[in-house]
């Protein structure tokens, strides 16, 4: 196991507001500058005394410091530092993690000398380590061994009093703990809870006019059947309008004034539908998430995405004001341009939702029969086992500036497409595919003629003018390198293919 962290420091600059930032100082200066260009130029032609650092977690820009940044090596002090990390930002603990994964890997010499810039964006391949948990208290310090802490509750915050819980430094792991594949344990460097918000249970209209209900004549009505009564005359179930009423089938929650079941109608808005338990929990690498509590079945409604609702301008002034924030987190939802549910500062507990790969559920939009009004729920799209995290496939549109978040899924699944951005993913980004094409082998030498065959690969780029997809075929035993072809996949020359699982 290596544990040389050599080539990470601890960066506290001035304009930093004296807090320590992991970084890497970049030896070719002048590269550094090239890359940053004219506004870099502008700034330092006249320090040559410059120290160059680049940030780890800032999307791959360099950041010049003047000669007052203070600068140690990564695994000196490294409690001290943490203690002075309180309150640790999303944006911060995503640069920990980068340069823990970095600092794993060994000697950065090389890297650092060439000058790659690639330790911001995607972390690294994993490594095999020991990973351990330390909780280190400022008056004694103590090791206990914890893996994956979470929010027991939003109301009780992970870290009490004088305790901070963080992952080891590099040189201190031990062997024998827990082997597994090295991913940082991200979790335990959260403290607190979520930032606050206001739970709603329905949305607000905030720069959109509020639903007004319609005349009962226009509301659209089933044409279900009053459900068996008991006894006494009143339905004993909400077992009304089921499966066959043609508003639910058309996603219209009834109109409580004109269904024909009245109160026995379960296809009521869906801020009066039953939710199953949820809790919010600290994720690895995403931030804060939404676990089951108990298990559901594909189908269920799990929670309706409320929010303020805002439009178009609105919505602009917001991510511009998220930008200076340096805010990661966006909670928009867009049902349409000028009709968008933002939960940052309202919302229900669906606003914790992540993003998955191979999610497990969906979003549906209904209409309030009564008014119109579209609303939008998360429903389940499997069956759910309790303790499990929900997720459901955000087909992120890039709103406004497109830097303005990242971009980098990190669901973790194993055919995760490494991007939340929709038309990446709508355009088969890293999908598997069987495809035939005119290749030929490596081994047969340059002049070797190539010949219609079906390889496999991965789809990793998509020409929209030319509505071309890039394939990287998988290297066979006999390439060193992997090819790409691009290929037509659909209408004219639309090369013959299957998807693979
Ligand atoms: C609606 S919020 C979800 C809750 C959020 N994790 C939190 O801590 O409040 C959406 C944000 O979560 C993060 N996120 C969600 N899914 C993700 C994923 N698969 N990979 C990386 N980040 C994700 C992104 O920062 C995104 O802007």
């Amino acid at each position: 196991m290596k544990t040389s962290s050599h080539g990470v420091v601890w960066v506290k600059a001035k304009s930093d507001r004296g807090s320590w930032w992991p970084a890497s100082e970049v030896s070719d200066r002048n590269a550094a500058i090239e890359r940053l260009g004219e506004l870099a130029l502008r700034h330092f032609e006249k320090r040559n005394d410059a120290r160059v650092f680049q940030y780890f977690g800032s999307g791959g820009s360099y950041e010049l410091e003047k000669t007052s940044t203070a600068c140690v090596a990564w695994e000196e002090g490294l409690e001290h530092k943490y203690h002075q990390m309180k309150p640790l930002s999303a944006k911060r603990a995503k640069a920990i993690e980068n340069a823990f994964a970095f600092a794993e890997r060994g000697d950065l010499s090389a890297e650092i000398e060439a000058n790659v810039v690639w330790w911001s964006e995607p972390l690294p391949p994993p490594i095999e380590c020991v990973e351990e948990v330390a909780v280190v208290s400022r008056r004694k310090r103590s090791r206990e061994a914890e893996v994956n802490v979470e929010a027991d509750d939003v109301e009780t915050p992970v870290n009490d009093g004088d305790e901070f819980k963080f992952p080891i430094a590099a040189s201190e792991f031990r062997a024998g703990v827990k082997r597994t594949e090295y991913t940082p344990p991200l979790s335990v460097l959260s403290m607190g809870k979520p930032a606050a918000y206001e739970r709603i249970n329905r949305s607000t209209f905030v720069s959109v006019p509020p639903p007004v209900k319609m005349h009962i004549s226009e509301s659209a009505t089933c044409e279900c059947k009053q459900p068996l009564r008991d006894g006494g005359g009143t339905p004993t179930l909400r077992n009304g309008c089921g499966p066959e009423c043609i508003n639910r089938k058309l996603r219209f929650s009834c109109d409580s004034r004109t269904c024909p079941c009245g109160d026995a109608c379960s296809n009521r808005p869906l801020s009066q539908l039953p939710t199953p338990k949820t809790k919010i929990i600290r994720t690895e690498n995403r931030g804060w998430g939404l676990m089951l509590q108990e298990p559901v079945t594909a189908g269920t409604f799990i929670v309706e995405y409320t929010g303020e609702i805002l439009n178009e301008a609105d919505v602009a002034n917001r991510l511009w004001l998220d930008k200076q924030e340096g805010e990661e987190n966006f909670y928009l939802m867009e049902i349409s341009t000028n009709y968008v549910i933002d939960a940052k500062f309202k919302g229900s507990l669906a606003r914790f939702i992540n993003s998955g790969c191979h999610p497990n559920c969906e979003t549906q939009r209904w209409v309030d029969a009564s008014t119109n009004e579209t609303r939008v729920g998360i429903f389940a799209i499997e069956d759910i086992p309790a303790g499990t995290e929900l997720t459901y496939d955000y087909h992120f549109a890039h709103f406004g500036d497109a830097s303005a978040t990242s971009f980098v899924c990190m669901c973790g699944h194993p055919k995760c497409r490494g991007t939340l951005d929709a038309a990446k993913r709508e355009a088969h980004f890293h999908r598997r595919i069987r495809v035939e094409a005119m290749l030929a082998p490596k081994s047969a030498g340059p002049k070797a003629r190539k010949k219609k065959q079906y390889v496999k690969g991965t789809i990793v780029d998509h020409d929209r003018a030319k509505n071309r997809y890039k394939v990287e075929v998988d290297a066979s035993a006999d390439e060193a390198e992997r090819v790409c072809i691009w290929v037509r996949l659909e209408g004219e020359g639309a090369a013959k293919h299957a998807w693979l699982k």
